[in-house]
């Protein structure tokens, strides 16, 4: 029985990719996240729900120190990929960018051809020897993007002529083109039509079998479709955290339940 209770607590633990402890926002003087604890857990989509202003896109900023480029915000408590502080001051924030990748809620290509879009992280960061192996990176990332088909005969074309859904896809490929371990999605489908939501959302479905995915989203449907576990943020609290099944069904919190049931929103 012992010896059983060891072998799920080891599996427990290599499936947390992500470890967040103690972790607290200031924006100047507003406290914008209070002491959240939360384990993400490798090929799982993760959703960050709650009403506007209570802290889901800044825990999220926190997990690739993206608010490091806010002038005013200051974080603290740890944060741990795979057992390393990313706040550690040996860690380069940019390689860290290019481990734990981030799409923004806005489409933003950069106004660069498609095949330079993608093609970017991989130069920077060295990724590839030749133009073959670039090639074959930016070709794998736009199949993995489920861009590939409507692309691959004009890739020198700018990226910020595509439709909308079809950037907000560029910007996946470009954020998968550096192999993440883990892809942040701050609303990503806030600006698509319904037909681009569900490539998307189908998208984030497959990209789970090769990374952890955490998505910010106001849509409750949403997550309920493409998520295995969601955190609820109130008031820069993380109140509660759980299958996505059990957070939407049986919520433990009456905050929780309130915004499930549109009481508050
Ligand atoms: N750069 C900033 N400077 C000052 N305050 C900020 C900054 N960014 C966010 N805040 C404040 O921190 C709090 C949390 O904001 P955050 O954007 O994380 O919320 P959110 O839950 O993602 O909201 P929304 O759903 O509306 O995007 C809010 O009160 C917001 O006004």
């Amino acid at each position: 029985m012992n010896d059983m209770r060891i072998v799920e607590r080891a599996v427990e633990t290599r499936n947390i990719k992500i470890s967040a402890r103690g972790v607290q926002v200031h924006y100047g003087d507003k406290h914008a996240l209070r002491d959240v604890d939360v384990d993400i857990l490798d090929n799982t989509v993760t959703a960050f729900i709650g009403p506007s202003g209570c802290g889901k896109s800044t825990f999220l900023r926190c997990l690739n120190r993206m608010n490091d480029t806010v002038a005013v915000a200051k974080v603290s408590g740890t944060i741990l990929l795979d057992g390393e502080d990313i706040y550690d001051r040996r860690v380069d924030p940019v390689q860290l960018r290019a481990k734990v990748g981030m799409v923004f809620q806005k489409p933003n290509p950069f106004p660069k051809s498609i095949y330079d879009n993608v093609a970017y992280g991989p130069r920077i960061h060295g990724l590839t020897r030749n133009k073959a192996e670039l090639d074959e990176v930016v070709e794998a990332s736009l199949r993995k993007a489920a861009l590939w088909n409507e692309v691959k005969d004009r890739l020198q074309e700018g990226g910020t002529g595509l439709s909308g859904g079809q950037q907000q896809r560029l910007c996946i490929a470009r954020a998968i083109a550096t192999s993440p371990e883990v892809l942040l999605m701050d609303e990503p489908c806030s600006a698509l039509d319904p037909i681009a939501t569900a490539q998307v959302e189908e998208l984030i479905d497959e990209l789970r079998a090769s990374f952890s995915v955490v998505i910010v989203t106001h849509s409750m449907q949403q997550a309920a479709r493409v998520s295995q576990r969601t955190a609820f943020f109130h008031l820069g609290n993380l109140v509660e955290y759980g299958e996505t099944g059990a957070i939407f069904t049986k919520p433990s919190d009456p905050r929780t339940e309130s915004y499930i049931t549109g009481r508050i929103g």
